[in-house]
This record gives structure tokens, sequence and C-alpha cells, in this order.
């Protein structure tokens, strides 16, 4: 008998280009989204994004509140309820980059209220996500949330963005091939839930990115317009699969150890880029996919090595044989790897010298 069943939430508005962001009172309107907003942000976001927002805000008659914060923690989120209670808000925006949106988001599905994301960078795959990515001790938990109600993409503000913070969403989406990879490969040996619909979509966001790399270009606002096309139809994928596996495999455990090993070394998207390379050679060896990755990266300016993250050799390798540990998702790592294979890979692939 057939007894399956499941629910796909994703946005119900997405609204993406040129001077967007001064239709977020528009859009929340059109939500029927009612009464006082908190928003979510941080300190440059606020300047370049949230200030403006609240103004438009202000000239409807709504005074949001505002709050920044620096780190995506369970205490951030904690110090968002407490706020959004104290100061009886209805609904929840988030402004900013990964971080802050993460935080909106799981602090509103905690409240039970809508939410908004409005990124100000394309930096990374959870503007429309369904799931929040939180460090916590010793391990990083992919939460379950609700996607935002709306996304709001403005492709001048994102083109305005520091340029590193573009390439590193561009990384962030080339390293779905490695994620699916490792998803299918779990799937295999773990019988682990799988969707080919969220496989297939992940790796088709992956392929159109690396098919247009010449026109993303700094200072391009069709750049921006590419590359968060890409990040909302990757944190689609993850809404589909009801999980980050189709975007988040192996080369985003090295990435969350080298948060835990290296706090704010480099960005999300640079260190899945380099660790992608290398767990696709683990996948395929020197004749698999390893160098298209590494060609992929560096056509769009993301790192490709250590140094150019900005993590010497030693941390790389550290992150390499302890991340099977950060959460219990089986990988290409399997069981783990043991420093010599770890010093293989990475010298091979050009990651270290
Ligand atoms: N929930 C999900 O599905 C996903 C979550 N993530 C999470 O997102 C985070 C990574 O996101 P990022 O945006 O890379 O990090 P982030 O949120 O720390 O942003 C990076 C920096 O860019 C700044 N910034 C943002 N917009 C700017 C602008 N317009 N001008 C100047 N500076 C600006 C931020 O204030 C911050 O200092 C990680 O915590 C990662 O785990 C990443 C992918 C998917
Ligand atoms: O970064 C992600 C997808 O790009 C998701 O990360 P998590 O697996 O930690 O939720
Ligand atoms: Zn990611």
């Amino acid at each position: 008998m057939f007894e399956k069943s499941t629910w796909i939430r994703l946005p119900r508005n997405v609204v993406v280009g040129h001077g967007v962001i001064d239709q977020v009172v528009d859009v929340v309107d059109e939500l029927h989204l009612q009464g006082r907003p908190l928003f979510v942000t941080s300190p440059t976001p606020r300047e370049v994004a949230a200030d403006p927002i609240a103004a438009q805000f202000e000239a409807a008659g709504i005074d949001p509140v505002i709050v920044t914060v620096e780190t995506a923690s369970f205490d951030a989120v904690e110090r968002i309820i407490e706020t959004a209670e104290a100061e009886e808000v209805t609904y929840l925006v988030g402004i900013g980059g990964g971080k802050a949106i993460d935080i909106a988001k799981m602090a509103s599905h905690h409240l039970e209220m809508g939410f908004c994301s409005v990124p100000t960078a394309a930096s990374h795959d959870g503007i429309v996500s369904n799931r929040g990515s939180v460090p916590d001790g010793d391990t990083r938990h992919s939460v379950a949330a609700k996607p935002p109600l709306a996304v709001v993409a403005d492709t001048s503000v994102l083109a305005q963005a520091p340029w590193e913070l573009t390439t590193a969403g561009c990384a962030d989406i080339i390293s779905n091939y490695t994620a699916v990879m490792d998803w299918r490969l779990a799937k295999r040996l773990k019988d682990v839930e799988y969707s080919e619909y969220a496989a297939a979509l992940s790796e088709m966001t992956a392929e159109i990115l690396v098919g247009n790399a010449d026109l993303v270009r700094p200072g391009i606002e069709e750049s921006a317009w590419i590359v968060s096309k890409a990040l909302m139809s990757s944190g689609v994928a993850m809404s589909i699969a009801d999980s980050s596996r189709p975007a988040s495999g192996a080369e985003h455990l090295f990435s969350h150890q080298l948060d835990r090993l290296e706090p704010d070394a480099a960005l999300h998207g640079h260190q899945v880029g380099v660790g992608s390379i290398m767990t696709a050679y683990l996948h395929g060896g020197e004749d698999g996919i390893w160098r298209d990755i590494h060609d992929a990266l560096d056509s769009i300016d993301a790192p490709t090595t250590a140094a150019e993250l900005g993590i010497d050799d030693e941390t790389v390798l550290e992150a390499l044989t302890t991340c099977h540990e950060i959460r219990d998702r089986y990988t290409v790592l399997g069981d783990g790897m043991n420093e010599r294979a770890a010093r293989e890979v990475a010298t091979v692939t050009g990651v270290i010298e």
C-alpha cells in the first residue's frame, strides 16, 4: 500500500530585480502581514538596506523594531525571540547575509510568525531555503524551519556588495555537484531519504551557473541576477528535499569544521568551494570532475587553495580528518580520513603545497 506523504513549503512571492528594495512595504501588504515588523540585520546591511526599508515603513505609518546580530547562534535566535515577544511584533524580516536571514528564519519559525527574506549579498543559498544552519559546540545543526513567505532580492544592492560575497555565492552553488554525489552515495550505502527531483534541480542549478560563468563579473548587475536566481533555485531544492542534502555534503562538513577551528577566516561559500575540489577527487579520483570544479571556481575568482582562503595547511588537514564528526550525515568521508590520506588529496588537488 502507498502511504507516503509530504508537505513542500516554498516562498509565495519571489521579487527580484533592479530597485525592488523599494517594494518591501507592497510585498508585505500583498501577503496581508499586518502589525509591527521586527527587522533582523547586521551592521553594514543595516546601513545599506534595513534603515532605508525602515524609512519606507515609517512613511506608511509602521514603526519597525530593528535588531542587529553579529553571529549565527542559538543565543542570537533566543534574543530575537525575546525581543519579538517584548515588542509585540507580528512578523519578521531578515535583511543581510546568510547569518541574519538564518536567525530571522529560525526565530519566526519558533514564534509561528510570517517571515520575509531581503538578501543584501548573493553569498549563500539559504535565501529561500527551509533550513537554518547553526553551530552548537562540537556540532553544526541543519535546523528545520519554514521558508520565507516572500524574498525581495534587489540586484542593484547585490551588485554593490563586495565582489567576494558574490563569488562565495557562486562557490556555494558549485559545491552542489559534490553535495549531490554524497547524497547519492548515502542513498546507495545507507538508504537515506532521497529525492531525484531535488537532486536534479540542485545539479541543474550548478550547471546553469557554470554555463554562465563568463557573465559573472564584478560591477555588472546582470551577475547579481544570474547568481541570485541560482541561489534561490538551490534553496528550492532544499525545500523540496526537506533537507539541506541537495546543497550540503562533505564539502560543507569541511567548511563547518573550519568555522570551528578558524572562526571568520573565510566566507562560507569560499570554504565549501575548496572543500568541493577535494571531495570531488575523493569521489572520482584523477579522472573525476575535481578539475572542472577547480576551474569553475577559478573562473569566477573564488579561492581554490588554503592560502587563498587565508587558512594554513595544517588547519585544512585537521578539518579534513575530523569533519565527519560534525553531524550524522553519511558522505564520501565515511568514518573519517587519516592524516596521510588527507594530505594526499589536499596536495594532489593543489589545495595545500
Ligand atoms: N540556511 C541555509 O540553507 C544556508 C545557510 N547558510 C549560512 O549562511 C552563512 C553564510 O552566509 P554569508 O552571507 O556568507 O555570511 P554572513 O551573513 O556572515 O555575511 C558575510 C558578511 O557580509 C556582510 N554583508 C552582507 N551584505 C553586505 C553588503 N551589501 N555590503 C557589505 N557587507 C555585506 C555581512 O554583514 C557579513 O559581515 C553561514 O552561517 C552558513 O551556514 C549558507 C547556505 C545555506
Ligand atoms: O550551507 C548550506 C547549503 O549551501 C546548508 O548548510 P547545512 O547543511 O549546515 O544546513
Ligand atoms: Zn552552503
